[in-house]
């Protein structure tokens, strides 16, 4: 390791564990500081140990028998994957075949060509995405094998898309304040204003509406849910490639992080504000019980008025209509997964969107804007939304082009043949995505320029398929999707119909290529 590499990480350990770098390399060492400097030194080699030892040789499990052979592994050094990603991979995949292993972060992935997307995406009994999931997001392995995702899931498709017509009523009117307020903080300050920051502030609100309900709705509310999405974000790795120390030792990072974020945030802030509030609206009710096996059926008129969290609350409610001690904390669990998935990315891809739109020509941008108004509709709903079919693609559009690479995964739950190969029990399988983006056998000879027309005629952006993958495909594709477009299309249409928006220097920069989704871009 070279001494200015470990001298910055052993900054980072220690800013992380609360110092300040200046105060630590300023003041003279005492004792009882050099002993902690020790202390540090031999967590710092024992993490740096365990993350070394789990290089391992990769062993089948034996639970499969067959002539296959394991995929070749090829070395592709971190410098590249972290800065050109889609070159790496895709020469990797070019010089040894449609399957190669890879190291990444300590891990041994697999990283697959297009031709397997349909056996990888169609078959959850071998390729878990519970599991693939729970490991790249960091997750303690409490959430593996629990009802989490699953309950996830039913929550969004059952309690939130089929109410999109009421959610867009709700929250359609803070999109539109919001906007005013940012473009004339832009005009009174005549500074560049950060448009992830409003995105991410615009959804917190609208989040905390459809989860709690409105009259949860104030400034600390906010706030913390907007403190919330971003702490779990962090938590879960989104912004871990950008940093050396977090990338060479990620055992000893993700200690640190979810130490430190558990406490500050989840602990101190969730649990101290918004769990109370859950316990009192849930106790204080009876609930219908809702048939666990249809839940998107309800018969109670003023349900589709009830925030998300009396829906959810219905599913666990007992004979009497009682929600237990245990069930409260689950849901505020799920309500918590629900603020993370629905902020962080979408106000991710709102940057993306409104970046692609500012580097368009000027009748590009007006026909966007116009997009939303000439729906004929005498209000915007989420109907004339839906039906705003120039913005729409535009949308569907940045999403196939921004260059996802590794964006989906899957974990092998046994040993799976897959092609020629066998890819061995425990370890992650990704398809490279931009492989199928950008293929001329799919989108022809335009497959990797950008335009803005290519879906005027459908399919629109929440439409998933082998071919765009944006939101995953099959049984566990994004069931918060026609959600996170809507919110999309508020957001830009809000923007634009008020204001110009530009590029300070025309261009923009693209922070995280191997995380393009997640972290966005920046000017
Ligand atoms: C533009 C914004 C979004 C993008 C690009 C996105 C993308 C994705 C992707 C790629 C997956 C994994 C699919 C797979 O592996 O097959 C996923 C899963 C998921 N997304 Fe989204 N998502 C977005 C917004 C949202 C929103 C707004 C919500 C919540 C309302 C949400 C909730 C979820 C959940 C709960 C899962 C886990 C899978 C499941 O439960 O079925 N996402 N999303």
């Amino acid at each position: 390791m070279d001494a200015s590499v470990s001298r910055s990480m052993i900054l980072q350990l220690l800013v992380a564990l609360g110092e300040s770098s200046n105060a630590v390399w300023l003041r003279v060492p005492t004792f009882i500081q050099m002993s902690t400097y020790l202390i540090i030194a031999c967590i710092l080699t024992m993490l740096i140990l365990m993350t070394t030892c789990s290089r391992k040789r990769v062993k089948l499990s034996g639970t499969v028998h067959h002539p296959l052979r394991l995929p070749p592994i090829v070395k592709i050094p971190s410098s590249e994957i972290f800065t050109r990603p889609q070159e790496a991979y895709e020469s990797a995949l070019r010089d040894h075949g449609p399957v190669v292993g890879a190291w990444r972060k300590g891990r041994l992935e697999y990283i697959v060509g297009p031709e397997f997307t349909k056996d990888l995406f169609s078959n959850d009994q071998e390729f878990s995405f519970e599991d693939g999931v729970a490991t790249i997001l960091n997750l303690p392995s409490i959430f593996r094998g629990s009802r989490f995702f699953k309950d996830v899931h039913l929550m969004i498709s059952g309690g939130v898309i089929p109410k999109m017509e009421e959610i867009v009523d709700k929250i359609f009117p803070i999109f539109q304040r919001q906007a005013k307020e940012f473009v004339r903080q832009s005009e009174t300050s005549g500074q560049p204003v950060d448009l992830f920051e409003h995105s991410h502030r615009c959804i917190s609100e609208a989040m905390l509406i459809v989860a709690l309900g409105q009259h949860h709705v104030n400034e600390q509310n906010i706030k913390l849910t907007e403190e919330v999405a971003h702490a779990i974000a962090i938590m879960t790795g989104i912004y871990q490639n950008t940093s050396p120390f977090a990338r060479t030792f990620p055992v000893c990072w993700r200690i640190i992080t979810w130490g430190r974020l558990v406490c500050e945030v989840i602990l101190a802030k969730y649990c101290r504000i918004i769990l109370p509030i859950i316990w009192k609206e849930v106790r204080s009710r009876r609930y219908k019980p809702l048939d666990n096996a249809s839940p998107e059926q309800t018969d109670e008129e003023d349900s589709r008025d009830d925030p998300l969290l009396h829906y959810i609350a219905r599913i666990y409610a007992d004979g009497q209509g009682k929600v237990s001690f245990l069930g409260v904390v689950w849901l505020s669990i799920l309500i918590l997964a629900f603020i993370f998935a629905s902020v962080h990315q979408t106000a991710s891809v709102v940057v993306w969107v409104m970046f692609e739109l500012s580097t368009r020509p000027e009748e590009e941008l007006s026909a966007v804007a116009d997009s939303v108004d000439n729906t004929g509709a005498h209000r915007l709903s989420y109907e004339s939304l839906r039906r705003a079919s120039t913005l729409d693609s535009f949308v569907r559009e940045v999403l196939r082009f921004k260059g996802d690479t590794l964006s989906l995964t899957r974990e092998t739950t046994r040993d799976v043949p897959l092609g020629e190969f066998v890819i061995p029990k425990g370890h992650l399988v990704l398809p490279l995505t931009t492989l199928t983006h950008q293929s001329q056998s799919i989108y022809g000879d335009t497959a990797t320029t950008f335009d803005a027309h290519r879906w005027t005629e459908g399919p629109p952006a929440s439409m998933v398929s082998l071919n765009y993958l944006p939101f995953g495909v099959g049984r566990w594709a994004c069931p918060g999707r026609i959600l996170a477009i809507t919110e999309i299309k508020m957001i830009v249409s809000t923007l634009v119909a008020i204001a110009t928006p530009e590029l300070e220097g025309g261009k923009y920069k693209v922070v995280d290529p191997l995380n393009i989704t997640s972290v966005p871009p920046v000017e």
